[in-house]
């Protein structure tokens, strides 16, 4: 299967370093979602693994998040597309979870949701933590330049990353 795995804030929606806290501040990136969209219509299935410590962090409730992914899915829909899976780390930094990025817990449960192969797979990020969560499973690192990403370029990135503008970019290059 066609398999594409992005990281939310930075890549799909404007990030804050205030964290995104409410479904006002939950604003999709200019190409985003019709990016999106032309992926799931070319065939792509496109799942989501988004780092969520604002949750444990009591930013924002569960609620909040999944009005923001019910609102992505609803635009998406609205350009004749569908987002796939979405898995999401509502854990804070010193809880030791197994999902939260760099580590690649919630790459391999997309993985085990539609008993896929990572290996190859393309997770489109914008920090650190999603090239490296992304090199621990084999999959492909690739870095767009929205959100934190120039910052992240910036530090250095793996050698084998890929390297986009954005996820429209990134959506020409595969479809
Ligand atoms: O980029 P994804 O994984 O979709 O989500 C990132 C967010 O959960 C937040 O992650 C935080 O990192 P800490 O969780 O505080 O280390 C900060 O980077 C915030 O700016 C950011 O909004
Ligand atoms: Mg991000
Ligand atoms: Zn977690």
């Amino acid at each position: 299967m066609k398999l594409l795995i992005l990281d939310r804030d930075g890549v799909i929606n404007f990030d804050s370093d205030a964290y995104i806290k409410s479904l006002q501040e939950w604003i999709p990136i200019p190409g985003s979602i019709e990016a999106i969209a032309q992926l799931s219509k070319a065939g792509w299935t496109v799942a989501v693994a988004t780092n969520q410590s604002g949750i444990a962090r009591g930013y924002y409730p569960l609620q909040t998040l999944e009005a923001m992914h019910a609102r992505l899915r609803e635009l998406v829909a609205e350009q004749g597309g569908e987002v796939g899976h979405i898995v999401y780390c509502p854990h804070g930094p010193d809880e030791g979870c197994d999902c939260r990025k760099p580590k690649p817990g919630m790459l391999r449960a997309i993985a085990e949701h539609y008993q896929a192969d990572l290996s190859g797979i393309w997770f489109v990020g914008d920090s650190k933590g999603d090239l490296e969560a992304a090199l621990a499973v084999g999959a492909q690192p690739v870095l767009v330049k929205t959100g934190k990403g120039e910052k992240t370029l910036s530090k250095g990135v793996p050698q084998n990353t890929l390297i986009f503008d954005d996820l429209a970019a990134v959506a020409r290059a595969l479809i």
